[in-house]
């Protein structure tokens, strides 16, 4: 279905150790979880909390196993913070993802963020931003996104749940607000479908900016007693809202038809956080890894 090479898969560790939470996998240990990313089938990662931040360290360990960096997370406050402050911190991550041979930066606005705070109603509460905070965001991201070109790398913008960039409505926003050359998109399909959205219709809305993709279904009952209970970001991620593809109710055949057409290349990567204690990491990673292989070719 893809076109060679055009495509990789990566598994994110967030499944092993979750950043969000460090308490959810604790006993998980780096070398368990690379490992076990390459033993299920996997290509690449992403860089996880416990992951060495000695690039030479990081890449010795990596290429034992056969496996790439393909980006990592940067959480930006360009709506809340001077400007200076973030840039300063996305060129430190810029450069550490450069000598890891990765191509593109994630990038997220925390400001006034919900993601991280365990008591507050995911739906009720996400900010809304304003028209001077949709132009700080604009402006900075075309900033950080000159920053990345410098080092010929490129910034996909990560819209996720809890934040300014949630709905498809404010992705299409942000990317009318933003110049192509400067902020790319990273389709993260389990962020749409938890969001209420229709993940292929967001898809064929913006192709031609989407230049990194996360693979994450979601579980629709549990999706749906977060709303009733009104549970934060991080307890639907503990009861089991977010799984592998195919384990879910996305439809990824479409998805993956609508992306081999088009010229996509890069990264897959299956993310998928999910409380460790109950979803068996290596287990997961085998079941995604074996339903893109059916479903796409992969
Ligand atoms: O890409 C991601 C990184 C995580 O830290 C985040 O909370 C998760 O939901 C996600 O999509
Ligand atoms: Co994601």
């Amino acid at each position: 279905m893809f076109r060679e090479h055009a495509v990789r898969l990566a598994i994110a560790p967030i499944a092993w150790t979750n950043d969000d939470m460090p308490e959810l996998g604790q006993g998980n240990t780096f070398e368990q979880c690379i490992s076990e990313m390459a033993l299920a089938g996997y290509q690449g990662s992403e860089v996880g909390n416990k992951y060495p931040r000695s690039p030479a360290v990081l890449r010795r360990a990596l290429e034992l196993r056969g496996l790439e960096i393909a980006s990592a997370w940067f959480s930006a406050y360009l709506t809340v913070r001077p400007y200076e402050e973030t840039a300063e911190a996305f060129c430190i991550h810029r450069d550490f993802l450069h000598e890891m041979g990765a191509k593109v930066i994630v990038v997220s606005e925390q400001g006034r963020s919900i993601q991280g705070q365990m008591d507050t109603p995911l739906f009720a509460e996400k900010p809304v931003f304003d028209d001077q905070e949709w132009a700080a965001l604009a402006a900075g991201l075309g900033g950080l996104g000159r920053l990345a070109a410098e080092k010929g790398m490129t910034l996909v913008y990560h819209h996720h749940m809890g934040t300014g960039v949630q709905t498809a409505a404010e992705i299409t926003r942000l990317m009318e607000l933003t110049d192509p050359g400067e902020v790319s998109l990273l389709y993260d399909t389990g962020h749409l479908a938890f969001s209420g959205e229709n993940p292929l219709e967001v898809l064929r809305g913006h192709l031609p900016r989407i230049r990194h993709v996360h693979l994450k279904d979601i579980r629709p009952e549990v999706v749906r007693q977060v709303t009733a209970e009104k549970l934060s970001f991080l307890q639907a991620v503990k009861a089991g809202a977010f799984t592998v593809p195919g384990d879910g109710c996305i439809a990824f055949g479409e998805i993956f038809a609508e992306l081999a057409a088009s010229p996509y290349t890069g990264w897959f990567v299956v993310e998928a956080e999910q409380d460790p204690a109950l979803a068996d990491p290596l287990e997961y990673a085998i079941k995604a890894r074996r339903y893109i292989r059916e479903l796409s070719g992969l």
